[in-house]
């Protein structure tokens, strides 16, 4: 049967790969000035979607090596979003440019999927239209957007690496935030031009383009923040225990876990250390990409809409 998509070992005692088998972590190694770390999402049997800006122009297919469960895949190819151009707006004071921060890795090899390896659901496929319970293929694109990015504020949920106190390793975690796609969008933009790199900018749009979601900030919740660590690891929409992919994580306002501040995998509270209310997180809105995306992914059997 066609492998399903955005499924998950739910019971508390799975492991952290067996909860988020689509999680992957991206190792780019530099020789002589280390490795460059970032997330991803194993999207089918051969690539991972991830951010753009992890990689450098000079950054080569064989210095990056991408681990999925606990095996490590090397990787084919590199696939940046065409339209994505870091410098675009260096002449304007603004050192860094997010738009477009989306790339596909190819891996050399093909997974295996098992319970520990298996691609989350991408908007506009066949498979999100199983994982909705929606009939295909007479559901269209359109009715998955109205039905994952409704007005108003969205639950989603990150993924983001938690120090275990007890065995003292990294574990996982889910984070919920709301994606502010309603009354309270403009104010979660606004607060862009709160990035320090940012102090040149005089009209918000010109670095939060159409392309991006919002979450972050206090109103209505309080919401976690993403940390340059997170950048690339999919933006989750879950419906009925199935998970659907609908960003990229680009990039946030602040860097909380600057000195390697790690949540614990144990404490509960954490979301009580309050972080500022400008602190936004900015991701790329996967229904904003689709053309890319259906042409990167033609071949990998995800049957678009
Ligand atoms: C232009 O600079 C601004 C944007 C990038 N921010 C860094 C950053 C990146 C690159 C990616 C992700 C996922 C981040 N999550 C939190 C911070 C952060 C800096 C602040 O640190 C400010």
């Amino acid at each position: 049967a066609l492998s399903m998509c955005g499924l998950a070992k739910e019971f508390q005692s799975a492991d952290d790969e067996e909860k988020n088998p689509w999680l992957v972590s991206i190792s780019i190694l530099r020789p002589g000035r280390g490795t460059e770390m970032c997330k991803g999402a194993l999207v089918s049997q051969k690539y991972v979607l991830t951010a753009a800006h992890c990689f450098t122009i000079d950054d080569e297919a064989d210095q990056i090596t991408v681990k999925i469960g606990k095996k490590n895949f090397q990787v084919a190819a590199l696939k940046s979003h065409p339209q994505y151009t870091v410098g675009k707006l260096r002449n304007l004071g603004i050192p860094e440019f997010y738009d477009y921060d989306v790339a596909l890795l190819a891996l050399r090899k093909q997974v295996t999927f098992s319970s520990e390896a298996r691609p989350i659901c991408l908007p506009c496929t066949a498979g999100t239209s199983r994982a909705l319970r929606r009939p295909h293929p007479q559901t269209t694109c359109k009715e998955h957007e109205q039905e994952l990015m409704p007005g108003g504020n969205i639950p989603a949920l990150f993924v983001t690496p938690c120090r275990d106190k007890y065995l003292s390793t990294l574990g996982l975690r889910r984070r919920t935030v709301r994606i502010k796609n309603g009354d309270k969008k403009h104010s979660c933009e606004a607060d862009a031009k709160k990035a320090k790199q940012y102090q040149n900018v005089t009209e918000v749009s010109q670095v939060v383009t159409e392309r991006f979601l919002c979450t972050g900030g206090i109103e209505p919740e309080v919401d976690p923040n993403t940390c340059k660590g997170d950048s690339g690891g999919p933006l989750i929409v879950a419906k009925r225990m199935r998970y659907i992919q609908v960003g990229v994580i680009s990039w946030g306002v602040v860097d909380l876990c600057k000195n390697n501040l790690r949540i614990e995998c144990q404490n509960d509270n954490d979301h009580l250390e309050q972080a500022p209310s400008h602190a936004r997180d900015f991701h790329i809105n996967l229904f904003k990409v689709l053309p890319w995306l259906r042409e990167e992914l033609r071949e990998e059997g995800l049957d678009f809409l």
